[in-house]
């Protein structure tokens, strides 16, 4: 059951139809360590590689993140790219001022080669308005974040922020959370439903982190969530499963729905 999803396609995958999705994140600090980690792909199923651009050292040179875009792309072999600034504000690396990070957020989306930007919801107003304007002017995807590394909301406060990345105009909501008992998973599970069954008009992604969350990685599909993010080597978060096994569980739910 559900309300009509508008899916999201980027290149040849449609993000809301079919099977979950598997993003898998790359954290190079350096150009080496990305291709490395880009090349560790080849093979594996990814449907969507996510670069997490705040492991970058040099952030203030927009021309180098940008060329460095062009660079990961050019390796991914036609997979679809997610260019992702995670602040210290939602767990990340970093530490940068709201219009730093519009600006910053705003090149990867005109370089021509993002494919879909990560907007933490929660950053400044105008910021974010600025980013997803810029995005839906090049066709770029925008995937609205928020992230709680502390603990759960309550259910109507994680369907709120998921209706609120809907209002800002987001094509995809996400929100990642950490559980501390079963029931917070739960808690998650059920604010997907329900945001899924009676408020969601596009794809969601959500996810209860850390090794108590690891159900709703795997099965967050039957509650509403269109994809889910595994790995490949390193993960970008507690939680992740590698992204062959994730495959076969998700093919395993897939298949008797
Ligand atoms: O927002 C997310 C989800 C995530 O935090 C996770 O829990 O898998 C991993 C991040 O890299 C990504 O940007």
């Amino acid at each position: 059951m559900g309300r009509i999803i508008t899916p999201v396609r980027v290149k040849d995958v449609t993000i809301g139809e079919g099977a979950p999705k598997i993003i898998v994140s790359v954290t190079g600090r350096t150009p080496d360590e990305l291709r490395t980690q880009v090349d560790a792909l080849s093979g594996r199923p990814v449907d969507i590689v996510e670069w997490r651009v705040d492991f970058l050292a040099a952030l203030d040179d927009t021309p180098a993140v940008t060329d460095q875009a062009r660079t990961l792309a050019a390796r991914l072999g036609g997979r679809p790219l997610l260019a992702t600034c995670r602040t210290s504000h939602e767990g990340g690396e970093a530490t940068i001022e709201d219009d730093a990070y519009a600006d910053l957020v705003v090149a990867l989306a005109e370089s021509g080669v993002v494919d879909l930007v990560d907007v933490e919801y929660r950053r400044d107003e105008r910021a974010v308005e600025r980013i997803v304007a810029a995005a839906h002017a090049r066709n770029v995807a925008v995937v609205a974040s928020n992230h709680d590394f502390d603990g759960t909301p309550a259910k109507e406060e994680i369907v709120s922020r998921l209706r609120a990345m809907q209002a800002l105009g987001a094509d995809i909501c996400k929100i990642a959370v950490m559980p501390r008992t079963p029931a917070d998973v739960l808690t998650l599970l059920d604010a997907t439903r329900i945001m899924h069954e009676s408020h969601a008009d596009r794809p969601l992604i959500t996810m209860s982190m850390g090794g108590l969350g690891v159900i709703s990685r795997i099965a967050g599909q039957v509650f509403g969530s269109a994809a889910t993010f595994g790995m490949v080597g390193a993960a970008s978060a507690p939680g992740q499963v590698d992204a062959s096994e994730l495959r076969a569980v998700l093919d395993v739910l897939e298949r008797s729905r």
